[in-house]
């Protein structure tokens, strides 16, 4: 697997930067998409090339989910050194308290029962949002329809963040962005490596300045300058990144 010329090229120059944030989206990105959330382990080589990056001086490995983050430490079963963004960034470092837990309860009752009336259809439960998944309703109809009335049925001041088969409903108007934003700003940072697949990542890619590289996983549009294909070519670029840092 090759990594891109432009990519290969532009990796070549970031690897000299000091302090370097590395920051990278877990699902679709670090983790081929699955039917079941809860079995989306990571790329064969995946956990080996990001302790790999994190182990160079001056870098910073961060983690920036939309999953909670116990789920994301548990279906990874990534550890290391890393900083730790979950909730698309209503968790930074640490995970919440509960304090939402009251509208986000209220929320998943509302949309439980539109749910359980689609076969396939998926209802999870956040630490600051509810996820109505349809990657496993077999009617492509029917998953439209689903995804049209929850997100008709929500009061509309919360935030809604349509993903791949999913349309998530938060109780916080965190993202990514802003996470991604926060963190360099407390580190410094030269320059930043962000990685990532869905719409959820725009906010990053959108935040990036001239000497960052974002890069794309998959097809859509982007506001990234970069692109690679899947998984597979992200465990690349990170192996690549690992050989130029070390
Ligand atoms: O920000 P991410 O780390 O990319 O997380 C985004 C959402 O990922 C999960 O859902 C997606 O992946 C599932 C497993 O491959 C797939 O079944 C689903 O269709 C995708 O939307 C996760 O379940 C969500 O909580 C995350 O917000």
């Amino acid at each position: 697997m090759t990594v891109p010329p432009d990519l290969a090229t532009a990796l070549a120059g970031l690897a000299g930067r000091r302090p370097l944030l590395v920051a990278t989206d877990y699902d679709g990105v670090l983790s081929p998409l699955v039917g079941d959330p809860g079995a989306a382990g990571p790329a064969p080589g995946a956990a080996e090339a990001l302790a790999r990056v994190a182990a160079a001086d001056g870098v910073t490995v961060a983690l920036v989910s939309g999953r909670g983050l116990e789920d994301l430490q548990a279906v990874s079963g990534f550890s290391g050194p890393y900083r730790w963004i979950g909730s698309h960034g209503a968790e930074f470092d640490g995970p919440l308290t509960g304090q939402l837990a009251g509208r986000r309860d209220a929320l998943a009752e509302t949309l439980a029962p539109l749910v359980t009336a689609v076969p396939g259809a998926l209802l999870e439960v956040k630490p600051a949002s509810v996820a109505v998944h349809v990657r496993q309703v077999a009617d492509p109809g029917a998953a439209t329809a689903l995804l049209a009335s929850a997100d008709a049925a929500v009061d509309p001041s919360l935030t809604k963040k349509p993903g791949k088969a999913v349309l998530e409903v938060a109780v916080t108007d965190a993202d990514k962005g802003s996470a991604v934003t926060r963190l360099r700003g407390e580190l410094g940072t030269a320059a930043v490596v962000y990685l990532g697949d869905d719409r959820t990542d725009e906010d990053v890619f959108r935040s990036l300045g001239p000497d960052d590289a974002g890069i794309k996983v998959g097809e859509g549009e982007t506001a990234a300058r970069y692109r690679v294909a899947d998984p597979d070519a992200v465990v690349a670029t990170l192996r690549q990144l690992a050989d130029l840092l070390s």
